[in-house]
């Protein structure tokens, strides 16, 4: 198979990651007698730096002409002071907006060899398999007004919450069929007690339903889940829920796994090539040290594979060469119990990569 594939490395710990994403890739590219072409661009601090802008024409050029994307992550504190329009992360958000990457899918996957590495009690979070599915292009990130007016204490700032039924119902829709082919159940979060976004949400879970008989579903406060993801992880199945809810949930269920290092993503597009990158961030505190977990970029190139080109087998093998590597103990430092040896990032690529190589013969 031939592909091209567009690679955004991003700003802090993004390069490192992406680069060890690549290196695994090229090894089942070889392996697997693939032909994947990589077209490099510029996103976030870095585009801010070389071009004034964080999201480049070019950039966004690159990603409409290739075939899939792989983004690193964005930010860092050198960008922290710039106007809202300049920032980093506000590439990061036009480039989902602009390629309607409306659902992003986030797995929560606990291996048995991590058990130990969660702060949970591992009975706790043995069993752990959900994904949340995050809408990515509306809500309280994207909503009109947003501004700031007045002075002194009358100052005022609005950020606004708005959701169309197209938007819920197009996102909604993609958690039950997701829950179809697992456990069959959905649980959609939400904020109705409070919000009238969140009502109309509802209404919309009920509506599109109705179309799948053969999923359960219910409603969650999000605050109750917040709650019950640690009370009781290994409940869920599918939690379908809004842009921001999506984020802040999704970073707490991290912790399940391990690390905020572990937890890969898909940002499907609703028109053309689908986005896939780590959950987290450009980890400014350990940027340029070899210390990044690579696991959650690299798993996310195995979502890449069986989302966007149908590889199946090939993301399979990843998948078990991943799990192979935290068997054998080798951990960066995010998974690492205390006193035990410490991974670089070079060295657990270089391992996944040596799982692969086990995996032919
Ligand atoms: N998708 C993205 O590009 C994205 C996501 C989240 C945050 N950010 C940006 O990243 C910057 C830093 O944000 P933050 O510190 O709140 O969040 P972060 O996710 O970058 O880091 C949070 C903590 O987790 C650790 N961590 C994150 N990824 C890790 C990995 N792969 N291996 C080991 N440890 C890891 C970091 O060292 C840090 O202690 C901000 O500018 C923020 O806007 C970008
Ligand atoms: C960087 C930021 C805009 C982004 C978000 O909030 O969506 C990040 O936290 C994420 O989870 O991808
Ligand atoms: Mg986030």
């Amino acid at each position: 198979m031939k592909k091209t594939i567009a690679v955004l490395p991003g700003d802090g710990i993004g390069p490192e990651v992406v680069g060890s994403a690549l290196r695994v890739l090229d090894q089942l590219a070889e392996q697997f007698n693939h032909q994947f072409d990589y077209t490099f661009a510029d996103i976030g601090g870095c585009a801010v730096d070389q071009h004034e802008n964080p999201l480049p024409d070019q950039t966004l050029e690159v990603c409409r002409q290739s075939d899939a994307i792989i983004l690193g992550a964005v930010g860092g504190p050198k960008w922290d002071q710039l106007a809202p329009e300049m920032r980093p992360e506000k590439g990061l958000l036009k480039l989902r907006k602009e390629l309607q990457l409306f659902a992003n899918l986030r797995p929560v996957t606990c291996y048995e060899s991590l058990l130990d590495a969660s702060p949970l009690k591992p009975e706790r979070i043995k069993g752990v398999d959900f994904i949340i599915v995050r809408e990515l292009t509306g809500g309280i990130y994207f909503g009109e007004p947003r501004e700031r007016k007045g002075e002194g204490g009358d100052e005022i700032a609005i950020d606004t919450l708005t959701y169309t039924r197209y938007e819920i119902e197009r996102i909604v829709r993609k958690g039950f069929e997701l829950a179809q082919v697992r456990r069959g159940k959905v649980t959609s979060v939400d904020k109705a007690n409070v919000l009238e976004s969140s009502r109309l949400w509802r209404e919309v879970v009920e509506q599109v339903a109705a179309d799948y008989p053969d999923v359960s579903y219910e409603h969650m406060l999000v605050d109750n889940a917040a709650m019950q993801l640690i009370r009781q992880p290994a409940y869920f199945d599918v939690v379908v829920t809004e842009n921001m809810f999506g984020d802040i949930l999704s970073d707490e269920a991290s912790m399940l796994t391990g690390s905020l290092g572990m937890l890969p993503s898909a940002s499907l597009s609703a028109v053309g090539p689908s986005l896939y990158e780590p959950i987290h961030g450009s980890a400014p505190d350990i940027a340029g040290t070899n210390k990044a977990n690579p696991l959650a970029t690299i798993s996310s190139v195995a979502m890449l594979l069986k989302y966007e080109f149908g590889l199946e087998e090939e993301a399979r093998v990843l998948e078990e060469a991943v799990s192979a590597v935290l068997e054998s103990g080798v951990r960066t430092a995010d998974l690492a119990k205390e006193g035990e040896a410490q991974a670089s990032t070079d060295e657990v690529t270089d391992e996944v990569i040596k799982q692969l190589n086990h995996i032919r013969v």
